[in-house]
């Protein structure tokens, strides 16, 4: 993005993540995990990046696209819901697109579905012709309207959506549902699903200066190997070399295993690195195929 006149170059990158809330932390220790530090300053809206200079603003998070558009800071890491949400009401303003996704990261999953009185013998869309439908994302659900050719009143609430049918405001509505344990609350049932979510890394639509840019592709880098490792750990085990056909269907998650040979004989020491969850009873399935000294490492690092 070209700086406006009064906008100095920067050399350093900002990225703006929640300040509290629901992905303050975990866009934090994922940050953390790229080997980002920061001069602590929690209570204040800006951290000083230590180990590179990258800077972290903390927003609100309806903020983070509009600095994104502004360019007052380059990345930010938000919920798909609201980079969609603002990024169709810029589009139904017939204004350019200013950010986009740059990739999803694995925490904050929700979904944007629209909700009826339990009671309702759904029959789809068409059902809510001429209806009021209380929630937080006209434009997302404007736009889903639209395509479904449905006339319905869209009534804006900025929170408490799923209490509006209750109170007579709304006879159906359209939140982000998670466990479903809130719709239940109050007697409420899914019945579509507008967007799938989770939170993602955004930035500007159009690319970033060379210098920002190259620290932008060093953190995604560091990013696909913290997403990756995320959920991996590194499987050590032993076993006769005759049981091999039957272990390694266990292991589907794995990349191809190391093997090393342990004597002359038959034995060999296996080492796998499994990206799925290495539970006990997966431990206990291996060892009835015959793995023997099975272990299970966390993994700390890696850069493919
Ligand atoms: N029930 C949920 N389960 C999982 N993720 C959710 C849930 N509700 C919201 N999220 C995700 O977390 C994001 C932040 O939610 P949060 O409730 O902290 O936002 P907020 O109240 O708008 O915060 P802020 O004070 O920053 O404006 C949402 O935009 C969404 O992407
Ligand atoms: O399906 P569930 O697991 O019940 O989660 C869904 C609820 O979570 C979010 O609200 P939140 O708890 O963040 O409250 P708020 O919207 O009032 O901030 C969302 O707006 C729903 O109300
Ligand atoms: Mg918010």
């Amino acid at each position: 993005m070209s700086p406006t006149p009064n906008t100095p170059v920067r050399d350093r990158l900002r990225i703006a993540i929640q300040k509290s809330g629901r992905l303050a932390e975990p866009a934090r220790a994922l940050l953390a995990s790229c080997g980002l530090s920061w001069r602590e300053s929690r209570d204040r809206l800006f951290c000083y990046g230590e180990s590179l200079p990258i800077d972290l603003l903390l927003v609100r998070d309806d903020d983070i696209p509009g600095l994104i558009a502004d360019g007052v800071c380059d990345l930010g890491i938000v919920g798909r819901n609201v980079l969609e949400e603002q990024g169709s009401e810029r589009a139904s303003l017939d204004r350019a697109p200013a950010f986009r996704e740059y990739r999803a990261l694995g925490f904050g999953g929700c979904r944007l579905d629209i909700a009826v009185p339990d009671g309702w013998d759904w029959q789809g869309p068409q059902q809510l012709d001429g209806k009021r439908i209380a929630t937080s994302y006209p434009a997302l659900l404007s736009r889903w309207l639209k395509a479904q050719n449905v006339d319905a009143q869209v009534v804006l609430l900025s929170g408490s959506v799923e209490i509006a049918p209750r109170l007579g405001q709304a006879e159906a509505i359209c939140d982000l549902v998670s466990s479903g344990a809130t719709l239940s609350a109050n007697q409420l049932k899914p019945v579509t699903t507008l967007l799938q979510s989770e939170a993602v890394l955004a930035g500007p639509a159009d690319a970033l200066d060379a210098t920002r840019g190259e620290l932008a592709d060093l953190l995604q880098r560091r990013l696909d190997g913290a997403l990756r490792i995320r959920h991996s750990k590194l499987l050590l085990f032993q076993a006769s070399r005759r049981v091999l056909p039957d272990l390694l269907p266990l292991l589907p998650d794995a990349e191809t295993p190391t093997v090393m040979r342990l004597d002359d004989g038959d034995d060999l020491a296996l080492q796998a690195l499994c990206h799925g969850a290495v539970t006990w009873q997966r431990l206990e399935e291996l060892k009835r195929a015959g793995a023997r000294g099975l272990m299970v490492l966390p993994v700390e690092g890696m850069l493919a």
